[in-house]
């Protein structure tokens, strides 16, 4: 659905060149959730930013069903960390969700209806006439999520949603994902530093090295698909695939295989 193809980027040129991306390569398929990890700084968002075509990478492409993105597609949302400015202040909750669907032309039935699914599905009915200053931070970020799932993109990609919300919050809004994926059957590329959420959420893991960043492996996450909290964190499995992006993020030379170019 969407392939990364020898993906590279590097900012400025010259003596102040800094090679972000070198050469990354993964497919991300209908239906999953791939989770992106790597060391501080990677470049994580920048490859993010690329995916998306929000920015134009340097070297290599980026394919949607196959053709090459050179603007943000139409079937693509994103979600960023920074709640507090991706939402309009100056707009309540609905209309906050409404703002991106004005693109899609609807018809009034069907913008009203997305709108109250959108905002049911994560627990925010009743605050729909409130201003984004009003709730609380796990709260705005609900309200981005559903925008975007109101929106319903083909594919949805995360950068760091959760960094800045607390521990309880943010497993709650894990498992929202979680359901929402289910229940939309929604692709989405999820970027993190917290190796944890990453195993948590994901279908396969792509860890990648320090700059100039490569993929180091992509790992499959054979956990079951209802997973919960505490039960999911507390099997072998788990235990041990978290081990094992840890490990590699620190030391990416004990990856077992060379880098797969593909789906798993
Ligand atoms: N506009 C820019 N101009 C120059 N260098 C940049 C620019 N944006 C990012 N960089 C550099 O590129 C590298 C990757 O940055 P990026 O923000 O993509 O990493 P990240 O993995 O998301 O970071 P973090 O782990 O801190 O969230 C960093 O060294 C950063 O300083």
């Amino acid at each position: 659905m969407l392939t990364a193809n020898h993906l590279s980027h590097t900012y400025g040129s010259g003596a102040g060149a800094h090679a972000a991306l070198a050469d990354i390569d993964f497919t991300v398929e209908q239906g999953e959730l791939v989770s992106i990890v790597g060391p501080s700084g990677c470049g994580k968002t920048t490859l993010l930013r690329t995916l998306s075509g929000l920015m134009r990478p340097t070297g290599g492409s980026v394919t949607f069903h196959g053709d090459e993105i050179v603007e943000v597609p139409t079937g693509l949302a994103m979600v960023f960390q920074d709640y507090s400015r991706s939402l309009y202040p100056w707009l309540t909750v609905e209309d906050n969700v409404r703002f991106p669907l004005r693109r899609l032309h609807l018809p009034k039935e069907e913008l009203r209806s997305r709108i109250d699914e959108a905002l049911a599905a994560v627990g925010l009915t009743g605050h729909a006439a409130k201003y984004p200053g009003q709730l609380s931070g796990g709260m705005q970020q609900r309200v981005a999520i559903a925008r975007a799932l109101a929106y319903r993109p083909e594919i949805l990609l995360m950068d760091e949603p959760f960094a800045s919300i607390d521990a309880q919050t943010r497993e709650d809004l894990e498992d929202l994902v979680l359901e929402v994926k289910q229940r939309f059957s929604m692709t989405i590329i999820f970027v993190t530093h917290d190796i944890d959420e990453s195993v948590y959420l994901a279908d396969r893991v792509v860890v990648l090295s320090k700059p100039p960043t490569r993929v180091v492996t992509i790992l499959d996450v054979p956990l079951p698909g209802e997973r919960d909290q505490i039960s999911t964190k507390e099997l072998p499995e788990f235990i041990r695939l978290r081990g094992e992006v840890a490990r590699l993020i620190r030391h990416p030379r004990d990856a077992q295989e060379p880098v797969a170019a593909a789906a798993g």
